[in-house]
């Protein structure tokens, strides 16, 4: 099965965009993992330093040693690596865009929601309802972004 071997995940968010309050992406981070953990066994603990199974960070066109490149603004807003070892997990988000809370630029929960699905091993979906569907659409973070399509992938996976 493509997913993690293990239920217990550690994340750390690397570093931070300058288009949010550092509380604000805490809380976006955090809140994109829920989703996923209120509909398997997961759980998601967050570590401040070392190396976590899903790191998170911020960067534009060839960002650490990266091997996919950003592509500046809009176009890729962010990618992940499915489970593993080394890249496996971690999730990057191009900083070329504009990191929100709200409706304008791009909704940093919403995306993180979609990269941490590809962490734990999901591909797109051809749902357009999906938060897996391969393009940004903007919901109110009042509503819970999962469809019936992601959450059937995500226990195929899991439990
Ligand atoms: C080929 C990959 C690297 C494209 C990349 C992606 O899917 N990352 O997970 C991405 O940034 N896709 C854009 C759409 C695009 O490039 O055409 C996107 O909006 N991804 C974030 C997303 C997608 C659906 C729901 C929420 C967030
Ligand atoms: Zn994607």
């Amino acid at each position: 099965l493509p997913g993690w071997k293990k239920n217990n995940l550690t994340y750390r968010i690397v570093n931070y965009t300058p288009d949010m309050s550092k509380e604000e992406v805490d809380q976006a981070i955090q809140k994109s993992f829920k989703v996923w953990s209120t509909v398997t066994p997961l759980i998601f603990t967050r570590i401040q330093e070392g190396i976590a199974d899903i790191m998170i960070a911020f960067g534009t066109k060839a960002h650490g040693h990266c091997p996919r490149y950003f592509d500046g603004p809009l176009g890729v807003l962010a990618h992940a690596f499915p489970p593993g070892s080394g890249f496996g997990g971690d999730v990057h988000f191009d900083e070329d865009e504009d990191w929100t809370t709200g409706s304008d630029g791009f909704n940093l929960f919403l995306v993180a929601a979609h990269e941490v699905g590809h962490a734990l091993g999901l591909s797109h979906s051809n749902d357009q309802r999906a938060l897996m569907f391969p393009n940004y659409a903007y919901i109110s973070p009042s509503e819970f972004p999962l469809s019936p399509d992601d959450i059937s992938g995500i226990q195929s996976i899991y439990g």
